[in-house]
């Protein structure tokens, strides 16, 4: 739902609005992102798919400005995220949003406790130790709390990288695979506590993924093919996110054959 003006409405948490992105110059450069539009609701939970190559990461970045759109807007709570300035926008994202990545990216000299509550610290903020517990017990790693990185399972660990991305209580939270290193039976209890945060009230939580299993836990799928919203699904089934996927696959590989033509 979009205002007379263009602008997001409020029940939108996050939108992206003809958003372009263009790696190099003239003739070698690629349109990684080539116009998306895209709203967000607050407390849903959406997994973005494509095939290798179709932007999904470019997306994530500039969803969350890690990197500026080449053109378009980014709007978290209406609030234009492309016109901020990089001080501020850093203080944002330290505040309202959450990161979760396929490699954990944990602190391994740094126990549970300071690995979780490291992006208060370095905002500046003491940590709330009833938040803090009330986040690790939430996560289930209240027996795990003086544990360093090297003493826990792939899962356990993510599940820090998860309670560090929450501890802020942030508004949104995004995920960039996941459950991408983990087993099908971690993986289940990753997204359940993704759905959790979600279904908490808090948190809005968007994931690029390569997997049906995961996306099927979301409320909504968007497809990307080069660069473009080439699809959409609301609550999927595995089966129907995996054909999707099956047909995307088919759509890329005759546009990489139409284009190796065009080049002889
Ligand atoms: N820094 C960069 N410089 C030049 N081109 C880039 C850069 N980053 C991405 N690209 C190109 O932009 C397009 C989209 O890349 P992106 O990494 O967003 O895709 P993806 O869907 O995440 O791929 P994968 O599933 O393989 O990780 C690709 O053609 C890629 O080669």
């Amino acid at each position: 739902m979009r205002s007379m003006q263009g602008r997001p409405t409020t029940d939108e948490l996050l939108r992206l609005q003809d958003v372009r992105k263009v790696y190099g110059r003239s003739r070698n450069s690629v349109a990684a992102l080539a116009g998306v539009s895209l709203g967000f609701q607050r407390h849903t939970f959406t997994a973005v798919m494509g095939p290798s190559g179709s932007g999904k990461s470019t997306f994530l970045h500039c969803a969350a400005l890690l990197d500026r759109p080449t053109s378009g807007q980014v709007f978290l709570e209406g609030e234009d995220l492309t016109a901020m300035k990089e001080r501020a926008l850093t203080k944002l994202r330290r505040n309202r949003i959450g990161f979760v990545f396929q490699s954990f990216n944990l602190l391994p000299a740094l126990n549970v406790v300071d690995n979780v509550t490291l992006p208060l610290r370095l905002a500046g903020k003491r940590p709330n130790r009833r938040l803090v517990d009330e986040v690790i017990e939430r996560t289930g790693l209240t027996s795990r709390r003086k544990h360093r990185p090297g003493e826990l399972s792939g899962g356990q660990q993510q599940r820090v990288a998860i309670a560090r991305a929450l501890v802020t209580r942030p508004v949104l939270l995004f995920g960039d695979e996941p459950t991408g290193a983990l087993d099908t039976e971690t993986a289940l209890e990753i997204l359940g506590l993704l759905r959790e945060a979600v279904n908490s009230g808090e948190q809005t939580a968007v994931i690029v993924t390569h997997d049906p299993v995961a996306a099927s836990h979301a409320d909504r799928v968007v497809f990307l093919v080069d660069g473009q919203v080439s699809a959409e699904l609301q609550r999927p089934t595995v089966q129907q996110v995996a054909r999707q996927m099956t047909q995307l696959g088919a759509w890329a590989r005759k546009q990489q054959a139409v284009g190796a033509e065009r080049m002889v």
